[in-house]
């Protein structure tokens, strides 16, 4: 949505720990509306494809505080090339469709793909999220297909609206889901080494 690439910074104490989460996923399905409606709660109905940018938020988590680091990428297509800030010190995927679209969650699974033949592993925190729920007419992808894909992946998943962005479709909970994910994975390593980096 937005086309600058601006960092926005937040003031954190030094207890405060930085988890650093990536939105990818099709173009047009919402990434950018989600992060400006989670950090902002504000939503805009007009469309500019986004390039890259950096929104940092604070977050209570299970009593401690985490400042977010959510970074926006430029919508993935079957010939993108993976690229590799999308992986440097990343603690945690959000990887977004719109359940308008079928074309887009397949996308997820060619971008998770890459994400794991990157960084050489088989596993990654993530958390699927089927955006555009408002838009049920033009429904694509069932609410049991995300939750099919995620038990597959042993993630987990969550459908939002960024334009409604009221409780049922709450696009904080698909953030704190990122949370847990990340959690679950870091919870064996000594909190010195958590914000070094956690995919190799
Ligand atoms: N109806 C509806 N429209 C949405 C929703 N979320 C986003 N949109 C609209 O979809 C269009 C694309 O939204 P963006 O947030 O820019 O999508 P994006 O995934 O960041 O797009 P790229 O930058 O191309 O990757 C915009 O016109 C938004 O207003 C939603 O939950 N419901």
């Amino acid at each position: 949505m937005s086309p600058a690439a601006v960092p926005v910074q937040v003031a954190s104490s030094p207890t405060t720990r930085v988890r650093r989460i990536v939105l990818l996923g099709a173009r047009a399905v919402g990434k950018s509306s989600m992060i400006t409606r989670y950090v902002d709660d504000v939503f805009d109905d007009s469309y500019f494809p986004t390039i890259s940018r950096t929104i940092s938020k604070l977050l209570t988590f299970r009593g401690q505080e985490y400042e977010i680091q959510i970074m926006d990428t430029a919508g993935q297509d079957e010939f993108s090339i993976f690229n590799g800030r999308y992986a440097l010190d990343v603690h945690g995927y959000v990887l977004v469709y719109s359940v308008t679209s079928k074309q887009s969650f397949d996308m997820i699974s060619v971008i998770r793909d890459k994400i794991l033949n990157f960084t050489g592993t088989d596993w990654v925190p993530i958390v699927i999220v089927g955006n555009k729920t408002d838009l049920q007419s033009q429904r694509q992808v069932s609410k049991k297909e995300g939750e099919d894909l995620a038990a597959y992946w042993k993630c987990l998943s969550c459908e939002t609206s960024a334009k409604l962005g009221n409780n049922i479709n709450n696009i904080e909970h698909a953030f704190e889901l990122m949370m847990v994910e990340i959690e679950k994975s870091t919870q064996a390593v000594p909190e010195e080494k958590k914000d070094i980096c956690l995919i190799q």
